[in-house]
């Protein structure tokens, strides 16, 4: 197989890869997310994950090119990563209690295709107390997730169900993944 390059920053994604043993190299990418203007987020998470895979900076001709982007939607509204504390604290009372939806879109440049493909996982959430939100934000770990928390962290502790692909919800459906690149690669 051609190598692998995943034009992504998220130490989730080239952990999933890698503990599926996908074998991937891990470089930047020049694009620059703009989660305004989109009136599906299916869409938008399809354009912005097809928009980081076109970016992937120094990728060798005839490479296969992944990008992904995760977003949490909650009544029809785009929950991103938070920009700040305060944010992070709005978007976990807004999750507390409810049921929203984690979704993954997910680009591959494979021989002269483009793949672009989506996931989506339904997440229950408990009711979370204020000193659990606030213990939570001190901690540090929603600042850099969709949603505000993480799944594969102390997140875990409040998701009652999910429906679904797990490693979606952390940021690469990668039975999914595998199974496109089977069908690009004709192996399946
Ligand atoms: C909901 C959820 C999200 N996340 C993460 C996955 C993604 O890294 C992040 C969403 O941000 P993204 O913009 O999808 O990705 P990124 O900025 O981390 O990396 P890059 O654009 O370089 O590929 O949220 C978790 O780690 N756990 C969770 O439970």
């Amino acid at each position: 197989m051609a190598g692998l390059y995943l034009a992504s920053q998220s130490p989730r994604r080239t952990e999933l890869l890698t503990q599926v043993g996908i074998d991937h190299i891990v470089v930047s990418s020049a694009y620059e997310e703009a989660n305004k203007g989109y009136d599906d987020p299916i869409e938008m998470v399809k354009e912005q994950a097809l928009g980081k895979a076109r970016a992937a900076v120094g990728v060798p001709e005839g490479s296969i090119v992944l990008g992904a982007d995760t977003i949490v939607v909650l009544d029809n509204q785009v929950l991103g990563k938070p920009h700040d504390e305060s944010e992070a604290r709005h978007m976990l009372e807004r999750l507390s209690g409810q049921v929203h939806s984690v979704i993954t879109g997910v680009a591959l440049l494979i021989k002269g295709q483009e793949i672009v493909f989506h996931n989506e996982t339904k997440v229950y959430f408990k009711k979370l107390a204020p000193f659990e939100i606030e213990s939570y934000i001190a901690s540090g770990e929603p600042m850099d997730k969709a949603g505000a928390y993480g799944i594969q962290g102390k997140g875990a502790l409040w998701v009652e169900n999910i429906e679904g692909s797990y490693t979606n919800v952390v940021g690469l459906p990668v039975e999914h993944v595998y199974d496109e690149l089977c069908k690009a690669l004709g192996a399946k």
